[in-house]
């Protein structure tokens, strides 16, 4: 399924995305008025290899939801146990990522793709339980072949349910207490940057706890063989996993200092990307995962929007590493999905310009200023 998946990303059309330049030069505004949101709208015809492109709405959030056997080092400064227990509050409605979703108008799905404990009720979850959580990224792999497979093609079950289901945007969310972790050492390994340059506060921890955080991510990365001077091209064997060269490696990093949910996110991307659905990035645990989709498949994230830019230095680096530029920008540190979520009006707004403003011809605008 993964493989399968990867071969039908396209990249962005150029004939697409050449018409939708110029179209956006026809409207009544002044050529480049719309400043980033004319980059986004030219985007996503290119992603959708039409202009314009469809309006990405309905849109989908998927909130992906696991625990870290990192978790033990004392790298969050809260319990495991808020992992299962938000799962318990998105599927009631009463989380951050609840509202704004209702405020965009977006379904919210809630995967449950390893949790390490098992909900009372499970109404209305999305079961796709990989393992009960990870393992210890400090004494090996986090993840096992299987397991970082497994975990991949949930997000790809859950991105062609949601687009079968008539999405036409998704929106990744994760929930993972001790997440943040695994994303620094992702980032880390990915980018080839130091630990300490792109480890963050997560949910908020003290300067101690801080300390440790960047220690336990240069331990895992040393423990699993990950020397964090970049990937692809690092020259790591992708053993036991299928995909010989950069895969391969992209795989043995993902499944060494990753989440269970952070390879579903990177699953959900590739689906996207392979159905030409946009998929709007949340945070710095989407930023990770899409570095990990990236090593797999490049062209994917010619489908992706940064919806915004958290607080996390992981985040940004991610950004960078990935050439893209995020929409909003509020000192968010929160997951979930919120950051996208708060961005889709816009891309909605850049793309619904496309479709619904006069040309200069049409209108009877004079173009240019005499
Ligand atoms: C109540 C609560 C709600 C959350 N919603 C998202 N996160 C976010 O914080 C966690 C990562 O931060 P760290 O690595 O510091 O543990 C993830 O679960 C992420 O989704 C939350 C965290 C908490 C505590
Ligand atoms: O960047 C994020 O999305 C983030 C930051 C802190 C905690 N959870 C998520």
């Amino acid at each position: 399924m993964l493989a399968e998946t990867i071969a039908a990303i396209r990249p962005a059309d150029p004939v697409a995305l050449a018409e939708a330049r110029a179209h956006q030069d026809r409207l009544t505004k002044p050529r480049g008025s719309l400043g980033v949101l004319e980059e986004v709208a030219v985007r996503l015809a290119g992603a959708a290899g039409v202009s314009p492109p469809p309006l990405p709405q309905p849109a989908a959030l998927a909130i992906f939801a696991a625990d870290h056997g990192v978790h033990a080092r004392g790298v969050s400064p809260w319990p495991q146990e808020v992992t299962v227990q938000m799962v318990a509050n998105f599927l009631a409605g009463g989380a951050v990522a609840n509202a704004f979703a209702a405020q965009t108008g977006a379904s919210v799905t809630v995967v449950d793709v390893g949790v390490a404990a098992d909900l009372p009720d499970a109404t209305g979850l999305v079961g796709k339980k990989v393992a009960y959580g990870t393992a210890d990224m400090t004494e090996g792999p986090a993840m096992s072949a299987d397991e970082v497979l497994h975990a991949l093609e949930a997000g790809i079950v859950v991105a062609r349910d949601l687009i079968a289901g008539g999405a036409r945007c998704l929106i990744t969310g994760d929930m993972g207490i001790a997440n943040t972790t695994a994303s620094a050492a992702l980032v880390a390994v990915f980018t080839g940057k130091d630990p300490a340059g792109v480890t963050g506060r997560g949910t908020g921890v003290d300067d101690e706890t801080y300390e440790r955080k960047v220690e336990v991510v240069r331990e895992a990365l040393r423990v699993n063989a990950l020397p964090g001077t970049g990937l692809p091209g690092t020259g790591l064997p992708g053993a036991g996993l299928p995909g010989t060269g950069a895969p391969g490696e992209a795989l043995r990093a993902l499944a060494a200092v990753g989440g269970l949910e952070h390879a579903a996110i990177a699953g959900f991307i590739l689906a996207g990307a392979a159905a030409r659905v946009p998929v709007i990035l949340d945070g710095v645990i989407a930023g990770a995962a899409a570095l990990a989709a990236a090593a797999l498949a490049p062209d994917s994230i010619d489908h992706c929007v940064a919806g915004h830019r958290s607080v996390e230095p992981g985040h940004a680096a991610a950004l960078d590493h990935l050439g893209l530029r995020p929409l909003v920008d509020l000192e968010l540190r929160l997951g979930e999905g919120t950051g996208g979520l708060l961005a889709h009006p816009m891309v909605c707004a850049a793309v619904r310009v496309m479709h619904e403003v006069a040309t200069f011809d049409s209108a009877g605008v004079t173009e240019k200023p005499v």
